[in-house]
């Protein structure tokens, strides 16, 4: 309930505005019965007023003049009913609409091993299925439970002034009630996590296999994919089932024991009355004070309820909110980069234990290119991450003269450009996907990276040109294409000093690749470049090349000085040869 008061930060006001029109729309519905009674009583009957002799002073005999009175109090209470309405669902939807926020900005900012560490699906369904029961909660159930005290306070206070010995019935099964509320919302509480977590699960599954619909279909994994799909789901409709069963068991024994209280206030009121202890207009009174009294009796069970999952979801998302971000420290530093890289018996484990990077060491120059070869799982992507400041490693990586770990994280990812083997396009135009970086950059910009990436030509061949939509919603690009489109948004950017091509060149033919290369070489004679590729032509013009294999560094030296040497790249050297 803490949790929840810290979202309404900003709003108490606007609630507490809510929750007093609650209050006045529920003393209105309160007067009506005792207007009824009045009226069957004193107007109708002959009983004396006693407590409700204002009412005599104010409407004597005139039957009307109570029934205008109490179309008028119905309509006063209706206004405050939907002012209460108003307020509550504005200040709800402003809260989700920070909490959402509050995530997003989570997110950008959490550490990318905890990204690699997050099921998308599940992210996504805190992000909205779980900000959405807050927002719910905020917005009808929280104003409701003020309503609910003040219903129940009120009209037993009124029954006790009408008749002790009836209200003492009235009243006699209400902490039975109550408490089965209680016993039922904590039960409730560890289904409704474990439906948020198949849900999410569920999510997880869906969003996989429609991203990874390619790699479905070339595998053949449809039928695989359809049998998980249906486990998941199965899980979750069991779950949910689960829960409705559990909602329904409460439903039902809560409306049997509502009923119970009823008929108990209507046999003993009745015998009351016949016994002549009290009037037919108190008893009506009873009757409609009780149906009042139980109906936010058995809501409390529901509000419990979901109070239960709102919980879950605060939960939730807390989880995410409370996860370390990334953050520059006061002593970092923001230097101008050169781009020279030196690692100086650099080691790296990821948090599994096992080693990635086992003493590595090589220095390359401002403005030189270094080759990366090394078979899968060797550590050349790991390499990269740790030049980016992903991880922290153990040993030295200098760039410059400053120590890597000094250097402000965003900094330093600014100062850099990485291309991945498939990387990632907008559904935007060819045109915004190059220069979304920045708005700024003009259209020769845009076409001069192209062009230095061979990709302007191909571009101008599209219908549509520059203006053709790529990505999820538009034309299906070629993985060369997809490559050297990303290509281009990274070197158009003049910021970056050292560009690092995660096998980004793959999917491009060995003349293209040779094209971009030394176009690249004449744009940015200055840029340090890392090229990880399995292509040797790709590498052997670099000026320095490492082989990894397991982690460690088993070869180093020029094209020429490797393939003097026996050794992994003369291997392939050889293979790949024979193959052209
Ligand atoms: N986030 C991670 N958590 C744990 N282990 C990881 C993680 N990422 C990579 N690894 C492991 O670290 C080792 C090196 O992986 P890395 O991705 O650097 O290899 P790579 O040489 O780039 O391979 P590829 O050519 O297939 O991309 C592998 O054994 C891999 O399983």
């Amino acid at each position: 309930m803490k949790n929840i008061f810290k979202y309404l930060k900003g709003y108490r006001g606007v609630f507490g505005i809510a929750i007093l029109s609650i209050i006045i729309a529920t003393v209105m519905q309160l007067a009506t019965p005792i207007l009824i009674k009045y009226a069957v009583d004193s107007i109708i009957g002959e009983v004396p007023a006693g407590n409700l002799q204002f009412l005599m002073d104010a409407f004597g005999k005139n039957l009307m003049a109570v029934v205008w009175l109490m179309i008028g109090i119905n309509f006063i209470g209706g206004i405050f009913l939907f002012l209460k309405g108003y307020l509550s669902s504005y200040a709800a939807e402003n809260i989700a609409q920070n909490i959402r926020d509050s995530l997003y900005r989570q997110i950008q900012y959490m550490t990318y091993e905890q990204h690699t560490k997050k099921e998308t699906g599940d992210m996504i369904q805190r992000c909205t299925s779980d900000v959405e029961t807050i927002r719910r909660f905020l917005g009808v159930q929280i104003v409701d439970l003020g309503r609910i005290v003040i219903m129940i306070t009120l009209s037993v206070a009124i029954m006790m002034s009408l008749n002790v010995r009836l209200t003492i019935y009235a009243i006699a099964l209400i902490p039975i009630l109550f408490a089965f509320s209680y016993i039922f919302f904590t039960k409730i509480q560890k289904t409704f996590k474990k439906s948020d977590e198949a849900e999410g699960t569920l999510t997880t599954v869906l969003q996989e296999n429609l991203s990874g619909v390619r790699v479905v279909r070339a595998f053949g994994r449809e039928k695989f994919e359809i049998d998980k799909f249906e486990e998941v789901n199965s899980n979750y409709r069991n779950i949910t089932y689960k829960l409705v069963e559990t909602l329904a068991m409460f439903w039902s024994s809560s409306d049997l024991l509502t009923l119970l209280q009823s008929g108990i206030v209507l046999v003993v009121g009745a015998s009351m009355v016949i016994t002549g202890n009290l009037t037919i207009g108190t008893l009506i009174a009873f009757i409609t004070y009780e149906s009042m009294l139980l109906w936010p009796v058995k809501q409390s069970g529901r509000l419990l309820s979901e109070l239960g999952k709102t919980t879950v979801a605060i939960t939730r998302i807390e989880e995410i909110l409370n996860e370390t971000i990334e953050k520059d420290l006061p002593t970092e530093i923001e230097p101008e980069i050169e781009g020279s890289i030196t690692f100086d018996h650099v080691n790296f484990a990821y948090p599994d234990g096992k080693l990635a990077l086992e003493d590595i060491s090589f220095k390359l120059e401002k403005g030189k290119t270094l080759g990366i070869l090394g078979s899968t799982g060797s550590g050349k992507s790991t390499l990269v991450h740790l030049i980016q400041r992903l991880y922290e490693y153990e040993g030295s990586i200098k760039i410059d003269d400053h120590e890597l770990s000094t250097i402000k994280k965003q900094w330093i990812r600014r100062k850099i450009g990485l291309i991945l083997q498939e990387p990632y396009l907008y559904a935007k135009t060819v045109k915004e996907n190059i220069g979304i970086t920045d708005k700024r950059y003009e259209e020769t910009q845009i076409f001069e990276a192209a062009k230095t990436a061979s990709i302007h030509d191909n571009i101008l061949e599209f219908k549509e040109g520059y203006e053709t939509i790529v990505g999820e919603k538009g034309v299906s690009l070629s993985g060369g294409q997809k490559q050297r489109v990303a290509i281009s948004r990274t070197i158009i950017d003049p910021d970056k000093r050292i560009l690092i091509f995660d096998d980004s060149l793959s999917a491009v033919d060995t003349e293209t690749d040779m094209k971009i290369r030394r176009a690249l070489k004449k744009r940015s004679k200055d840029v340090t470049t890392l090229i990880i590729s399995h292509r040797i032509t790709t590498l052997s013009e670099a000026d320095y090349i490492i082989v990894l294999d397991e982690g460690k560094m088993i070869q180093s030296g020029t094209h020429k000085d490797l393939i003097d040497e026996d050794g992994l790249y003369k291997r392939i050297w050889d293979l790949q040869k024979m193959v052209v």
